[in-house]
C-alpha cells in the first residue's frame, strides 16, 4: 500500500474505458519494481478517506470530483494532484484551449532559424444559428471554404468527437450551434501527435484528412462527417481511397527540438503534466506547423515505450517529494536517505540530490496544485 515501507502510493480515477487502455500489466510491473504502487480510486467511496496517496491521477469531470479532490489536498498538503481541475477545464473549450498557443512565445537559439513557425488555423465560434448565415463571416480576410465544424465543448463524450467537413453556405446552415469554424488547412493527410508527459515530449505520425485540391473543391458540395480520424483505419470511402495510394511513412517528422519547445511551451502555460496535442504541417508553407486540438490525458498506451516514459515521471515525482521532505532539515539528501531511494529503483549513480526545479510552482495561486 501507498507510503508503506518507503514506497510512493499513485491513486488513479479513470473511465473504465481509460483504465483499461491505460493501467497494462507491463505499466504496473515497471512501477512496482521502482517503487511504485498504482492503486485504483474507488469512486462509490470518499476520496479524502482513501489512501494515503502520494499522488492522485485523474480523468474525471464535475463540481463533486473537484470538491473531492479539494478536500483530499486540504487532510494530505504534501501529496500532488495530477492535474488541477481547473487547468484542465481549459481544454473543454476548443476556443480556450487553442488561445494559450496563440500566447505562446518560444526563444529562438542560434541554429534555429529554419526549424519553423506555429500558430493555430484561423478559427471562430458560432452560438446561434442566424450566426452561421452571416455573409460577413465569409467576406475577404475572413473565414474560407472548407471549414471543419466541431462542437465547442471538448468534454470527452462522442458528441463533442463529431466533426464534419463543409464545403458550402448551405451545408453550413444545417449545423448546430455551439461550433466552431475553423479553416481546413492541406496538411499532406499526416497529423503529428504530441505526448507530453511532465518534461517528456514525444512525437508521432497519424494519418489523417487527405488534401483537396482547388479543382476538386469546384466540384464538392455539401458536408462530410467523421468522427476520430485519426484513431481509426479510415471509414470514409474518400479517405480510403487516398490512404491506398499514398504512404505516410515517408512524411518528414517536425525538428524533435521545436516540436519540444511548444510542448514545454505549453506545459507551462497551462500548468498541465499529462496532455498531447495535434499537430499540422501547411503544405502551403513548409515549416509553419498548426495546433489544432490539446487533449487532457490522452491514449498514452499507444504512445511508443509508454510505460518507461510514465515512470520515470512517476519516479521524478518521488524524487521531488523525498528532497522536500529534506528541505529545512539536510539540503544535500543523506545517505540512508539515499539508499533507499536506490533501493527502490528512483534514484542512480550520478544523481546529485539537485532536482530541475518545477516551473510550475503555483501553491499561492492554488492550493491544490503542489509541484
Ligand atoms: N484545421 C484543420 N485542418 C485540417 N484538418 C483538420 C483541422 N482540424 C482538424 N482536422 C482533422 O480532423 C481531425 C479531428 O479534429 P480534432 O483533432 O480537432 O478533433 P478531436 O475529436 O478533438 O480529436 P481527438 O480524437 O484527437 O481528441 C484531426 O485529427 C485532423 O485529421
Ligand atoms: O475520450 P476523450 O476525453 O475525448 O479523450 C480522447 C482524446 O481526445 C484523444 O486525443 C485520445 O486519443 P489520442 O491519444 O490518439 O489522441 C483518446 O485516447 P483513447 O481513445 O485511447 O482513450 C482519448 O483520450
Ligand atoms: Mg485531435
Ligand atoms: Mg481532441
Amino acid at each position: 500500500m501507498a507510503e508503506t515501507a518507503g514506497r510512493f502510493g499513485v491513486g488513479y480515477a479513470l473511465m473504465p474505458k481509460k483504465q483499461a487502455s491505460f493501467i497494462q500489466p507491463s505499466l504496473v510491473e515497471m512501477l512496482r519494481e521502482r517503487g511504485i504502487d498504482l492503486v485504483k480510486i474507488d469512486m462509490e467511496r470518499p476520496l479524502a478517506d482513501q489512501g494515503p496517496f502520494d499522488c492522485v491521477i485523474h480523468k474525471m469531470y464535475g463540481e463533486e470530483w473537484r470538491r473531492q479532490l479539494e478536500e483530499f489536498k486540504s487532510r494530505n498538503p504534501s501529496a500532488r494532484i495530477v492535474d488541477h481541475p481547473d487547468d484542465i477545464r481549459r481544454l473543454h473549450n476548443r476556443i480556450s484551449m487553442l488561445q494559450v498557443v496563440e500566447e505562446l512565445r518560444v526563444e529562438k537559439e542560434d541554429g534555429d532559424e529554419d526549424e519553423g513557425t506555429f500558430g493555430v488555423p484561423k478559427q471562430i465560434v458560432v452560438y446561434e444559428e442566424e450566426g452561421l448565415v452571416d455573409r460577413s463571416l465569409w467576406e475577404e480576410g475572413s473565414l474560407k471554404f472548407p471549414v471543419i465544424a466541431k462542437p465547442l465543448v471538448a468534454d470527452g463524450s462522442a458528441k463533442s468527437h463529431k466533426m464534419s467537413l463543409v464545403f458550402d453556405v448551405v451545408a453550413l446552415g444545417k449545423l448546430k450551434p455551439p461550433i466552431v469554424l475553423q479553416e481546413f488547412v492541406n496538411h499532406g493527410g499526416v497529423i503529428f501527435k504530441v505526448y507530453v508527459v511532465g518534461e517528456r515530449v514525444v512525437c508521432v505520425k497519424r494519418k489523417s484528412l487527405p488534401d483537396y485540391s482547388d479543382e476538386k473543391l469546384g466540384s464538392l458540395q455539401g458536408s462530410m462527417s467523421f468522427s476520430q480520424i485519426s484513431n481509426l483505419t479510415a471509414h470514409v470511402k474518400d479517405h480510403e481511397k487516398y490512404y491506398e495510394s499514398m504512404d505516410s511513412e515517408e512524411t518528414e517528422m517536425p525538428p524533435q527540438k521545436f516540436i519540444e519547445k511548444i510542448g514545454r511551451g505549453l506545459r507551462k502555460a497551462t500548468h498541465l503534466n499529462l496532455f498531447n496535442f495535434d499537430v499540422i504541417r501547411d503544405v502551403r508553407v513548409g515549416n509553419r506547423y498548426l495546433v489544432i486540438d490539446i487533449n487532457y490525458f490522452p491514449g498514452y498506451a499507444k504512445m511508443p515505450s509508454y510505460e518507461s516514459v510514465l515512470t520515470d515521471f512517476f519516479c521524478d515525482m518521488a524524487k521531488k517529494k523525498e528532497k522536500n521532505a529534506n528541505v529545512g532539515f539536510d539540503a544535500v539528501l543523506s545517505d540512508k536517505k539515499i539508499m533507499k531511494l536506490v533501493s527502490s529503483g528512483c534514484y542512480s549513480e550520478g544523481d546529485d540530490g539537485a532536482l530541475p526545479v518545477s516551473p510550475l510552482k503555483r501553491e499561492d495561486e492554488n492550493p491544490i496544485i503542489q509541484v
